[in-house]
């Protein structure tokens, strides 16, 4: 059989030029002042805070990470809009941090107020996927924890396993499944540093039970506590999706919404004793069956973000509100 000349390909998708230049990604974080092969020292990641503390007036309370579509990109309506005061750093400005690589996560910091209330936000997570470790996907947790946030608010797009979500609905995470922790892959291995946290954190009360009940008061107060579920979150280290008999496995060991993100960052906030809650937007149904037609892709997941921005933001612009509320009043 004569051998294959790309040239004479004629699937157009296979040379859909790259939307931007392809980034350096520094895998191992080895190439600046204070990096081990480990993860950054204390005293790097105080440089960077210090570097973001000089840019700002306000001391944030509370840290956002907007997953894809939900105010990851700067958008009229998005989460990151209602930042008022905002002032924005880019990633690419900011010494020794990584660089956001996937579509639809703009690449910023932005620093401002929710109701008043001074907060930071990621428009543009780091993955797994892009080429990062998880210590270094989780860099940001660090530097927020340094900077001064108390609270983190993760959110993420994901399939929704739990045969009862729609597309639109958001879950509220009740807990996680590690499953790249299984294999030992953890934002944690390695030398500890006390002053972060100990050496075994537990992990049992995650996502803070007060917080989400007063989440689920918020459903109810904006009328949307039909849409709103609470469930078992998982991180697959992507880029792929999941095959359908790797859903079904989840779904048997209690997987109620997946994606390639989140966990990680939530093991690093907790380890650093940061308050945290966590949501998912179910962006696609999982493909459980092989009589299902269609196929999983991300250009879904970016539009039904869009499709739930206002909903979103009037979500979690409460969430913020009330639980620097409750956090004032409790010791
Ligand atoms: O978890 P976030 O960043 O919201 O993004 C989710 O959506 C992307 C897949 O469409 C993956 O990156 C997955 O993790
Ligand atoms: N699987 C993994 N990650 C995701 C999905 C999914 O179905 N949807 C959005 N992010």
């Amino acid at each position: 059989m004569a051998p294959i000349n790309a040239n004479d390909i004629n699937d157009a998708k296979a040379f859909v030029p790259a939307k931007k230049a392809l980034p350096e990604v520094d895998t191992e974080g080895s190439n600046g002042n204070g990096t081990t092969s480990k993860g950054y020292s204390y005293e790097t990641l105080l440089e960077i805070a210090n570097f973001l503390i000089s840019r700002v007036s306000d001391t944030p309370r509370i840290g956002i990470i907007c997953g894809s579509g939900m105010g990851s990109y700067w958008k009229e309506g998005s989460l990151a809009e209602t930042i008022s005061d905002a002032v924005k750093i880019s990633y690419e400005d900011i010494p020794n941090f990584p660089v956001s690589t996937v579509e639809g996560h703009h690449g910023q910091l932005v620093f401002g107020k929710i109701c008043g209330i001074p907060v930071v936000a990621m428009q543009g997570r780091f993955h797994y996927f892009e080429g990062y470790p998880l210590w270094k996907c989780c860099l940001p947790v660090r530097v927020m924890k340094l900077i001064g946030i108390k609270t983190l608010i993760v959110t993420n797009a994901a399939g929704g396993l739990n045969p009862n979500y729609k597309v639109g609905d958001i879950m509220i995470v009740k807990d996680h499944i590690n499953m790249m922790g299984f294999s030992g892959n953890n934002p944690l291995h390695g030398p500890n540093d006390e002053r972060f946290g100990p050496r075994f954190p537990p992990m049992s009360k995650a996502y803070n039970f007060e917080y989400r009940k007063i989440a689920k008061e918020i459903a109810k107060e904006l009328n949307i506590d039909d849409i709103v579920r609470e469930g078992v979150y998982t991180c697959l280290g992507g880029p792929n999706f999941e095959t359908v008999a790797e859903l079904n496995m989840l779904k048997m060991v209690g997987v109620d919404s997946v994606g390639m993100s989140t966990v990680h960052e939530v093991i690093t906030a907790r380890h650093c004793d940061l308050k945290v809650f966590a949501l998912s937007l179910i962006t696609n149904e999982c493909v459980t069956s092989y009589d299902i037609i269609g196929e999983a892709n991300h250009e879904e997941v970016l539009d039904v973000g869009r499709m739930r921005q206002d909903v979103l933001r009037q979500f979690v612009s409460k969430l913020v509100e009330r639980i620097t509320q409750l956090d004032a009043n409790s010791p």
